[in-house]
C-alpha cells in the first residue's frame, strides 16, 4: 500500500440518549495516500458515524469513547480551536449525499465556494473568484455557473458544485457519503468517472460510502464492510470480488445488480439488528445462511484470508463446516 495517510486505531463512537448506542465498535481502518477506500454496508450499521468522527463533525451527543484517529501521525482527536477548524477543510472535506441540503439556497455557487476559500485563507479577492471559477471548470459545470443559486442548477451540476467546494483548499482526504445516490445512473457514471479523474489528476485520497457494493467495486481499490457498528472484512476491490470471505459480504454483492455479470438479485433476509440491543456473538448471526452453533454466543475474531484480506467469521477458523440453511 502506499504511505499512510489516515490511521483509525480500534476507534468506537457512542451517541448518548435515553439508552446509549455503541454505534461504531472497534473499527480499525488504514487509508493510503492517493488512495480510494470504499465503506459499505446497510442503513445504519455506522458508515456515517465513522465518517464523522474522521472529519471531527460529530454531533453534540456523539462522542469517539475509544481508539485514536491518525492523520499525518498527529491524534486528531485531541485537535481543539483553530487547529480543529484548520483540520476541517484542509486536510480533510466532505461531500454528502442531498447537495440540495448542503448547498445555501441564498447563495450563489460561486459565493459559496469563495467562501470556503475565505474563511480558511482570510481572504476574498479577485482571485477568489477566479479559484472558484477554476474550480467548477474542473468539475465541467460552465464557469459562468458562479452567478447561479443551487435550485438554478440540475441535481448532476449541483452534486459537481459540492464536490468543487470539496476541492477549494486542495484537501488530503476526500470523504464522499453517499454521493451520487440521488441521481440517476447516467449521471452517477458521469460523476464516478469524473471522481477518479479528479483523484488521479490531484492525487487525494478518498473515503467513499455507499450501500451499493457494485459502485464500489468498480471505484474503490480497498472495500471495508461494515455490519452493526464492526467492520467484518475488508480486502482490495479484486478480492472481495473474486472471493468474498464474509457471508454478510456475499450478501451485499448478490443485493446489487453487478457491472461485470448479468445475474438474478437475491436480497438479504431480515434487517440489521438495534444498535442499542445488538445480538450476542457474531452480529450478523440471526441473518447468516451458514451459521454454525457457536456464532450466537461467540464473537469471532479477524482472521487473516489474504496478503491485506481480512474477515470477521467463525467460517475462517480452522476445521469449520458451513451449515447451509
Ligand atoms: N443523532 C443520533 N442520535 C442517536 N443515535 C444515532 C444518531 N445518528 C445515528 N445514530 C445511531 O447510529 C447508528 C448508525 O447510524 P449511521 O447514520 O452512522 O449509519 P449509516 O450506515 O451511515 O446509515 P445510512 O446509510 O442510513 O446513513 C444508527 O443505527 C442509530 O442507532
Amino acid at each position: 500500500m502506499s504511505n499512510v495517510l489516515c490511521q483509525i486505531d480500534h476507534v468506537s463512537v457512542t451517541y448518548h440518549g435515553d439508552v446509549d448506542v455503541r454505534a461504531v465498535q472497534d473499527v480499525s481502518l488504514t487509508i493510503g495516500e492517493g488512495e480510494i477506500v470504499g465503506l459499505a454496508g446497510e442503513s445504519g450499521c455506522g458508515k456515517s458515524t465513522l465518517a464523522m468522527a474522521l472529519a471531527q463533525l460529530l454531533p453534540d451527543n456523539a462522542f469517539v469513547s475509544d481508539g485514536r484517529i491518525l492523520f499525518k501521525g498527529q491524534d486528531i482527536l485531541r485537535l481543539s480551536g483553530e487547529e480543529l477548524r484548520q483540520f476541517r477543510w484542509d486536510q480533510v472535506s466532505l461531500v454528502s449525499q442531498s447537495a440540495m441540503n448542503s448547498l445555501n439556497p441564498v447563495l450563489t455557487v460561486g459565493e459559496q465556494i469563495e467562501d470556503a476559500i475565505w474563511s480558511h485563507q482570510g481572504k476574498r479577492s479577485v482571485e477568489t473568484r477566479q479559484r472558484a471559477r477554476e474550480l467548477l471548470r474542473l468539475v465541467e459545470v460552465d464557469p459562468d455557473r458562479v452567478s447561479s443559486y443551487p435550485h438554478q442548477l440540475s441535481g448532476g451540476m449541483r452534486q459537481r458544485a459540492m464536490i468543487a467546494m470539496a476541492l477549494a483548499l486542495d484537501p488530503k482526504l476526500i470523504i464522499m457519503d453517499e454521493p451520487t445516490t440521488a441521481l440517476d445512473v447516467v449521471v452517477q457514471e458521469q460523476i464516478i468517472q469524473q471522481i477518479k479523474d479528479l483523484q488521479r489528476k490531484l492525487g487525494f485520497s478518498v473515503l467513499f460510502i455507499t450501500h451499493d457494493m457494485s459502485l464500489l467495486l468498480s471505484i474503490a481499490d480497498r472495500i471495508a464492510i461494515m455490519y452493526a457498528g464492526q467492520l467484518v472484512e475488508q480486502g482490495s476491490s479484486d478480492d472481495l470480488l473474486v472471493s468474498p470471505a464474509h457471508p454478510y459480504t456475499q450478501g451485499l454483492i448478490d443485493a446489487f445488480p453487478s457491472v461485470f455479470e448479468s445475474r438474478e438479485l437475491v436480497g438479504i433476509g431480515g434487517s440489521p439488528p438495534s444498535m442499542a440491543h445488538p445480538p450476542s456473538g457474531c452480529r450478523f448471526h440471526e441473518r447468516c445462511p451458514k451459521r454454525l452453533s457457536k456464532c450466537d454466543s461467540q464473537e469471532p475474531g479477524m482472521i487473516g484470508v489474504g496478503a491485506a484480506h481480512h474477515a470477521k467469521c467463525h467460517l475462517l477458523e480452522k476445521g469449520a463446516v458451513p451449515s447451509e440453511s
